[in-house]
């Protein structure tokens, strides 16, 4: 039985485990090995967004909560879940539909729309987290197509380059259902980049430069297949997201773990049907100068049951010089980073999920002063 439910969703090496070998590849250190029944606490705060969702209501004190509500989540937790959002929910049914039926086909027809190292969209089996296979397939799709992005992360090279995306045949409609979707989770982004702004005393539109014209941002397809050893093996091993924001929707199963800033315990997210996970990214970490936290979290995986998520990844253009806002440093507290050029991080960051690294890939605390 195990045989035939891995046969039908994973690849011929991950399929030896079903006949009773472990591949390493997957196997995390004991230490990132998840805890079987994980601390299921009070769980991140819950936002209702209606104040700036609702038309009706233009109470500026409603928005002035909100805003409260908000720097408080990212300064606490770095993670929470948005309702009343404003995304339409046929939407997201018809995007995780598709999802359904993309990852149901068979390996070789998934493998037409393959995403390889000069064309970084498309379906994906063997993506590394911290040099460990995840336990997972993807599919990745760029909000603009094409995006522009530099040819190499060598710093004295300035020739750009296009990411295009891949469609595949099947389901119908692939495209314009991604499409659609993204328009408006991408109209939730600015939104939320607006709170946040708002949180840390900055103009409304601070950000909003930074992704108006030529942003990076990509959404992925993800799915779990059940796995044989869920005690070893991560669907995503630990990790900090790189962008600005997250915006994630997860299924009903669950598996999502946050370290939790103030204990450093891992807390799973408990699912709520149609709200939103929203974490910040490390690019919000360096522009708030340590103001706000990107959070470490991973993907448990389970014996029993499939997982789908759809995660968001808002990325600003690629010549963005990332570094703390001039409004949040002064003498007292001084710029915590150098500044370093987000295209270039990109690129790299891209390259090493493609292969086992023997050297940590690059992070935010590179560019960090001492
Ligand atoms: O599947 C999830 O819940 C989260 C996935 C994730 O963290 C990622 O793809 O960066
Ligand atoms: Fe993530």
């Amino acid at each position: 039985m195990i045989d035939l439910l891995l046969a039908k969703y994973l690849s011929s090496s991950a399929l030896a485990t079903a006949m009773g070998e472990v591949d390493p590849a997957f196997i995390q250190d004991p230490q990132h090995r998840p805890k079987i029944s994980p601390i299921q606490a009070e769980g991140i705060p819950t936002i209702d967004l209606s104040p700036i969702t609702n038309h009706t209501v233009s109470d500026p004190s409603s928005i002035e909560v909100l805003v409260k509500e908000i720097g408080s989540a990212c300064k606490e937790w770095g993670f929470f879940q948005v309702i009343n959002h404003g995304v339409p929910l046929t939407l997201r049914q018809n995007i995780e539909k598709a999802s359904r039926l993309f990852f149901a086909q068979s390996l070789e027809e998934k493998k037409k729309v393959s995403r390889d190292e000069m064309s970084p969209s498309g379906y994906y089996d063997t993506e590394h987290t911290k040099n460990v296979r995840d336990w997972k397939e993807v599919f990745d799709f760029q909000v603009k197509d094409p995006t522009l992005v530099p040819l190499n992360y060598d710093d004295h090279d300035d020739r750009v380059s296009y990411w295009t995306n891949q469609f595949p045949e099947y389901p119908p409609n692939f495209r314009e259902i991604i499409e659609e979707y993204v328009q408006e989770v991408e109209e939730l982004s600015f939104k939320l980049m607006q709170l946040i702004a708002m949180s840390l005393g900055l103009d409304a539109k601070r950000f909003e430069e930074f992704f108006m014209k030529d942003q990076t941002s990509f959404i992925r397809l993800n799915h779990y297949p059940p796995c044989p050893y869920p005690h070893l093996a991560l669907g995503v091993g630990r990790h900090k997201d790189a962008g600005a924001l997250t915006i994630l929707a997860q299924d009903e199963v669950g598996g999502l773990e946050v370290k939790r800033k103030a204990e450093q315990e891992w807390i799973l997210v408990k699912p709520t049907p149609d709200a939103y996970i929203i974490n910040v990214g490390d690019i919000i970490q360096v522009w708030s100068n340590d103001l706000y936290e990107s959070v470490e979290h991973r993907v448990m995986v389970n014996s029993e049951k499939e997982r789908f998520s759809i995660p968001f990844f808002f990325f600003p253009a690629h010549y963005t010089v990332v570094k703390p806002l001039e409004e949040l440093t002064n003498k007292q507290t001084p710029a915590k980073y150098m500044p370093y050029n987000w295209g270039k991080f990109l690129v790299r960051r891209k390259g090493s999920n493609f292969k086992k690294l023997n050297v940590e890939n690059i992070q935010i605390y590179h560019f960090k002063i001492a």
